[in-house]
């Protein structure tokens, strides 16, 4: 069954400014812009990346698509992955960077840092 504080699910594409205006929305209404600083961000989202770890701990390895986890696992993990995600955003954005555009340019520059060769191309 459904939970009923579970954000309802939609197919629509999410943004990283929607993400980013809901955690500043988030963070201003209950007076946390002051606890938000730079560090202490990088701080939380290392703690969550901590978290998300502890999931796959001692599992071995875990074939793609998590075909034989719970519905209770999956949901962890979509909660402390989802913790890692938000707080990036977020410390982006008091950075004052534009993390999507950010990560285009990073993709261009491992483009051309890591050339496709021939051999690679699919005819
Ligand atoms: N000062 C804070 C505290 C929390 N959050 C938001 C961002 C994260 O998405 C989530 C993190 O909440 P918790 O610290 O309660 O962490 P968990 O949800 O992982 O709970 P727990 O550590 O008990 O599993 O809440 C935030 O923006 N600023």
């Amino acid at each position: 069954m459904e939970c009923s504080h579970r954000f309802p699910k939609t197919s629509r594409d999410v943004s990283l400014k929607e993400l980013g205006k809901r955690l500043a929305e988030f963070a201003e209404v209950r007076g946390w812009e002051q606890y938000h600083s730079p560090r202490n961000l990088l701080l939380a989202l290392v703690g969550e990346v901590g978290e998300l770890s502890e999931i796959f701990q001692w599992k071995g390895e875990v074939a793609k698509g998590l075909p034989n986890w719970s519905r209770e696992e999956k949901e962890h993990l979509e909660e402390e992955i989802s913790d890692v995600l938000l707080y990036l955003v977020r410390l982006a954005d008091v950075c004052g960077l534009d993390l999507g555009q950010a990560a285009l340019s990073k993709l261009v520059k491992n483009a051309h840092k890591y050339p496709v060769t021939p051999s690679q191309t699919s005819t």
